[in-house]
């Protein structure tokens, strides 16, 4: 008998694929990193081809692992990096470019361009999204008008945009022969192409941006049985549920009743909260973005307050300048002084995201004496991270007007216990971690789960939930008044870098 759902988790940094049983318990899980591309400032590449392989390897191992063949299985969902944009040829699956992430800064002219026709907020009533070099829209532009031979071949109708969901389902399911070309509802909704209210590609978005409808996917809801897996150690295994990663997280950590948050800590931070089935616009500086479509039942929203760099600053410590071997060391590095020694580090390497959508913004390391040393400068790394996700609660207590009572995390960062501790110190609110912390490749297995009746309703996956972990907020108010004061003092010094 069938007894297991499983998750493919394309992510940022790695490639997951994890099984998991009724209770919501991991039974199996393998994970692979790709390169990470740089090949100028600001701008951000994977390989579509290393995603591929490291997506077959990672099943293969994770099934092996575990002893599962694919009778094991009755679903498998998608969850993946969000925004990050690729195009390739329908006929051999080749891709034309490497996949432009959605850190990837290179279309800042063109978000000046638009801006100047009508501002930065043109589109938020139709899209909920300001203009930035975030969202998809602008990155497939880019790629048709600057890659050798894509609009020809779009024009000849065989040029396919997906973003990593859709390039995942399509190899899945047999590639150039016969893969589904199809993208969910929450990932269609950061593209800046689709509406909000009509939950379908805008003609006067494509027509804006000169983007032929032919090379967009079908868009579909974020939980039904889209297709089957075509080969491999899960041929025949329906594939049941997509998310963007950010919105998979929200339904694993069962956050569907409007006003409920979490807050997931990876290479960037992201901070959604439900807002029910209706959009809520932001005029605080956060998104409005679809959370989750379960089959035939209308959509849900939420507001949702993007970071771009918090983990990615650990393994930018790590990888260029050595001052950790791996990312758990910052823990240790970062107690072995009392405190920030008044260094302030404003992570703005993509700009800065949510709420303040700054474009020209770049990095900064503020307050340095000869007293400050490497301590410093990891305790700052990590206190960033803290001070960024303040910005978002404080913009998203005033767009929704809820004053926020706990926030629940997950992802990458939430082992830090230092981290953990420092940020229920600013928010001055409890921090919960969940017993499962891999949240966003459950709420992409819970999503194909409920798809073919592995559970039953929203409320078998509630039961799910439990708590791991509690941090108590135990700061004075000056401490964290006087902290928090000198962070926006640095993140003022970040702007306009770029002119
Ligand atoms: N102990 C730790 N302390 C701080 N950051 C950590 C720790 N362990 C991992 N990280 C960071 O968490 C991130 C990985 O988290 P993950 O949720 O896997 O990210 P993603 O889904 O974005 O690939 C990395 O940026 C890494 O530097
Ligand atoms: O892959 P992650 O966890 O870094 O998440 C990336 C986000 O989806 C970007 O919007």
């Amino acid at each position: 008998m069938s007894s297991f759902v499983g998750a493919v988790d394309q992510g940022t940094t790695s490639t997951r694929f994890m099984v998991f049983d009724q209770a919501g318990n991991i039974v199996a899980s393998a994970q692979q990193e790709h390169p990470q591309i740089f090949p100028q400032p600001g701008w951000v590449e994977h390989s579509p081809i290393d995603i591929a392989r490291n997506t077959d390897a990672v099943i293969a191992e994770a099934m092996r692992s575990a002893n599962l063949t694919a009778k094991d299985l009755v679903a498998i969902g998608i969850t993946n990096q969000r925004e990050t944009t690729m195009i390739w040829d329908r006929r051999t699956g080749e891709p034309l470019h490497n996949a432009l992430v959605w850190q990837d800064t290179r279309v800042d002219p063109l978000v000046a361009y638009f801006s100047g026709q009508g501002g930065k907020d043109r589109f938020r009533a139709l899209t909920g999204l300001p203009l930035a070099s975030y969202f998809s829209g602008l990155k497939l532009k880019w790629l048709l008008d600057n890659v050798p031979n894509a609009r020809a071949l779009a024009d000849a109708g065989d040029l396919l945009f997906g973003t990593m969901d859709t390039w995942v389902l399509w190899n899945l399911t047999g590639g150039a022969n016969g893969g589904l070309h199809l993208t969910d509802v929450t990932n269609a909704s950061r593209t800046q192409l689709m509406g909000l209210s009509s939950l379908q590609w805008e003609d006067q978005l494509l027509r804006t941006f000169s983007i032929p409808r032919s090379v967009l996917p079908k868009i579909a809801s974020s939980s039904e049985v889209y297709g089957h897996v075509a080969d491999g150690p899960l041929k025949g295994v329906p594939i049941a549920g997509i998310l963007g990663d950010q919105q998979a997280a929200l339904v694993g950590q069962t956050c569907f009743e409007p006003g409920e948050a979490k807050n997931t800590y990876g290479t960037g931070c992201f901070l959604l909260m439900n807002t029910g089935h209706k959009p809520v616009s932001s005029a605080a500086g956060l998104v409005t973005t679809v959370a989750y479509q379960l089959g035939r039942n209308p959509a849900c929203f939420a507001l949702e307050g993007s970071i771009a760099i918090s983990g990615a600053l650990v393994q930018w410590l790590r990888d260029n300048l050595g001052l950790i071997r791996n990312s758990g060391e910052i823990e240790a590095l970062a107690a072995s002084v009392q405190d920030n020694g008044d260094v302030y580090i404003v992570p703005a390497f993509s700009g800065l995201y949510a709420p303040h959508w700054k474009d020209h913004a770049r990095g900064v390391i503020t307050g340095l004496t000869r007293y400050a040393n490497r301590g410093h400068i990891a305790r700052a790394a990590l206190e960033a991270t803290a001070y960024q996700t303040r910005d978002v609660v404080a913009a998203m207590e005033q767009d929704s007007r809820i004053q926020l009572q706990e926030l629940r995390v997950d992802g990458g960062m939430v082992v830090n216990d230092l981290l953990m501790q420092f940020q229920s110190d600013i928010l001055d609110v409890s921090v919960v971690r969940p017993k499962v912390t891999e949240t966003t490749a459950l709420g992409a297995a819970y999503a194909a789960g409920l798809a073919t009746g592995y559970w039953k309703s929203t409320d078998d996956l509630r039961r799910n939930w439990g708590v791991s972990h509690t941090w108590q907020p135990r700061m004075s108010k000056e401490d964290r008044g006087h902290l928090y004061s000198s962070w926006q003092k640095a993140v003022t010094r970040s702007f306009n870098w770029v002119e």
